[in-house]
């Protein structure tokens, strides 16, 4: 039986900068399979949101090229009412900014109704209500009759970011993108949160794409981790490989700069990876795009054109350089 839910083929998404247009997401391949949260990680700038965006067919101006197959059926390139059903319905996404994904004009309940009339159009008024209150409950909201009849703006931004999340979850989709889905709440919260993602995941197998900077949530969430660096994928794997034997320079280095109970040393402190993730515009096309970043690597360690290479059963690492790569403070 065929599993996977999203298969993504070379997928190119690239913004118009004055007179060209550069990829912010670039050539990238990806499936997503049923019952399976697929983290991805990379610094800001990397491409996480274009990439998410991309998928739920959210960008207005950016050039989408490549194939999105979501159950078989080619998403990229289907007719946007049909797109319009599918999202909210099977698929939902959780923004960053919840502000952008609520109507400023709607109370809470109304919105959250909306989206429970795509899947359910039957569904009585009095059931509709009981079943906002329920969601609201289920993320944590205090008072749900309350905040039912409150605007957007009178909300605090972790509060906020809950109904974004009750909206993405109302259908209980098949596939869910969370982008920085509890960056804004606080721990018990957040813990709460993804254990309801972890429950669309047990109850009705969906497949949970999840972007975030937190490593501790990958580790506590992820089946398999993408690495995402300057628009490409530069190493997947399982999360029990990726934590105990990452390869790519840029992965160590995004893990070893994780502070640890033991790092009280100096030597630690070099492990903080130099440099910023390079502008669209100034961004190297060719040759491996983290090279400028370890420069302690002899330049004849990267390839002239880095392939993703199957180094064991489904773990992929980007360029040749990973053989050659240590540390600056272990040579
Ligand atoms: N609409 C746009 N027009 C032009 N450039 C854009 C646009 N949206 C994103 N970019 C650029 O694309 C690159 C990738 O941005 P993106 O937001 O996808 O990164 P990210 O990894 O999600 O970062 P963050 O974690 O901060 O959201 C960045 O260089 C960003 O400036």
């Amino acid at each position: 039986m065929n599993t996977d839910l999203l298969e993504v083929r070379n997928l190119t998404t690239s913004f118009r900068i004055e007179d060209d247009y550069y990829a912010a997401v670039d050539h990238v391949n990806l499936t997503v399979k049923k019952n399976e949260v697929l983290a991805i990680v990379g610094e800001s700038g990397s491409g996480k949101s274009a990439f998410a965006f991309s998928l739920m067919g959210l960008h207005n101006k950016a050039k989408i090229e490549g194939q999105i197959l979501y159950k078989g059926q080619d998403i990229a390139n289907i007719s946007p009412n049909k797109l319009n059903k599918l999202r909210g319905n099977e698929m939902g996404m959780i923004f960053q900014d919840p502000l952008s994904a609520l109507n400023p004009l709607m109370i809470i309940g109304e919105q959250i109704e909306e989206i429970l009339t795509l899947h359910q159009p039957k569904l009585s008024s009095k059931d509709k209500k009981v079943k906002v209150i329920d969601l609201l409950n289920q993320v944590g909201i205090p008072r749900p009759e309350h905040i039912y009849k409150q605007y957007p703006h009178e909300l605090s931004g972790g509060m906020r970011q809950r109904v974004v999340i009750a909206i993405a979850i109302a259908n209980k989709p098949e596939l869910l993108i969370a982008d920085e889905p509890t960056t804004a709440l606080d721990v018990t919260i957040q813990l709460q949160i993804l254990e309801l993602i972890r429950d669309l995941k047990n109850e009705i197998n969906a497949g949970i794409i999840l972007i975030t900077h937190d490593l501790g949530v990958v580790a506590e969430m992820a089946d398999r981790v993408a690495v995402m660096y300057a628009g490409e994928i530069v190493e997947i794997a399982d999360i029990y490989t990726l934590m105990s034997n990452a390869k790519h320079p840029y992965t160590r280095s995004l893990l070893n700069s994780i502070p640890t109970i033991t790092d009280t040393d100096e030597k630690s402190k070099l492990h903080v990876i130099q440099g910023i993730v390079p502008s669209l515009k100034n961004l190297p096309r060719q040759g491996c795009r983290f090279k400028a970043r370890i420069p302690w690597i002899d330049d004849s360690a990267h390839e002239e054109n880095p392939q993703m290479h199957e180094i064991a059963p489904g773990h992929f690492v980007r360029c040749t350089c990973y053989q050659h790569f240590h540390f600056p403070d272990q040579s």
